[in-house]
């Protein structure tokens, strides 16, 4: 299947959902739609509502108002229908440290009703699947934070579940296990699983995700592709000035007339162009004297930033 071609087949469709607690309101009437074999994402700062979207989904939460329909059921009256076809990958890892690998995954099985002989065979798959097979026997406490990572993926897969849910997937791991799990999540999308994930890491949200939501403050603020919200919210290019001066707007008002747009941050300027390169021939005329320069292509940083006026990671 293409990136951009999902097939018309509407998994998750949320309409006006909402979720309060107490007076407070998290996720504020947001409309979503999830196809058949796409990865979806959202995507925004801590506390913007992703997990408590996530949870209304995974159907441990119950929504507060609106419509939520999960393969084309009610998670008020369905929720163990649903919840046996969804995979769920939490925040946090919740294995059990003091059995092994292999023991994580047989005993999830036999919660989900798999007999013995298919909790084993399935364990073997996905043993491989995880590249933890000659580490079947280790004790789980032990592992890295990628290998746990791995295990806990691998265990909301023993049900074959069309839906994989992950909340912040990689949170706190370093760049090559990223690299390791995003793989992994590629070769899950490939076999056909629909993958719905949560991030505040823009570039996992542009490898990962076919299309997305942008949510700041329980509201979607942009849908889109990773490309097409980059070609509607910002530049082709953006020009990163740093300085080490308390105050950068005077570098700005030298500067104006030279972007579309000009951010000011506590260490740089961002400067929103088509040509980078242009605008720091322009800037060096203007004397404008930079510790650094960096011209490189617009990202859903950029297109967070214009959004809400943050940056996604503070
Ligand atoms: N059980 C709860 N009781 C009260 N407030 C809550 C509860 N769960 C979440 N919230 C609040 O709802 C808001 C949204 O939280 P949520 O966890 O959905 O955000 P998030 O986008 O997933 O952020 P994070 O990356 O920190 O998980 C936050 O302000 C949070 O404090």
């Amino acid at each position: 299947m293409g990136r951009d071609e999902p097939t018309a087949d509407p998994l998750i469709e949320a309409t006006g959902l909402r979720k309060q607690f107490g007076e407070f309101t998290a996720v504020d009437g947001i409309d979503v739609q999830v196809q058949r074999g796409e990865a979806f994402g959202f995507l925004g700062p801590n506390g913007a509502g992703k997990s408590s979207t996530m949870r209304m989904i995974g159907c441990v939460s119950p929504p507060s108002g609106g419509e939520l329909r999960i393969l084309g059921m009610d998670p008020r009256s369905d929720g163990a229908r649903i919840r046996a076809r969804l995979g769920v990958v939490p925040q946090q890892d919740s294995l059990d440290g003091e059995l092994t690998v292999r023991d994580n995954l047989l005993i999830y099985g036999r919660y989900f009703g798999l007999s013995r002989a298919e909790c084993r065979v399935r364990a073997d798959e996905l043993l491989e699947f995880a590249n933890l097979t000659e580490r079947a026997d280790a004790m789980v406490e032990p592992l890295s934070g990628g290998m746990k990572r791995r295990l806990t993926i691998a265990r909301a897969l023993i049900n074959r579940p069309e839906i994989l849910l992950l909340d912040e997937p990689t949170t706190g791991l370093d760049p090559q296990a990223r690299h390791v799990l995003w793989d992994r999540l590629f070769r899950l999308k490939r076999q056909g699983v629909t993958l719905v994930l949560t991030t505040h890491y823009m570039d996992e949200a542009e490898q990962l995700c076919d299309r997305l939501v942008v949510m700041d403050g329980g509201r979607i603020v942009a849908e889109g592709t990773p490309r097409s919200l980059i070609e509607t919210w910002s530049t082709r290019e953006v020009l990163e000035l740093r300085f080490d001066d308390e105050d950068l707007t005077p570098h700005a008002e030298k500067l104006d007339g030279v972007a579309d747009r000009i951010e000011v941050l506590p260490d740089r300027l961002l400067l929103y162009v088509d040509d980078g390169e242009e605008a720091t021939v322009a800037a060096h005329q203007r004397g404008v004297q930079p510790l650094s320069s960096l011209a490189r292509r617009s990202t859903l940083e950029d297109v967070f930033l214009r959004l809400t006026g943050r940056t996604l990671v503070d």
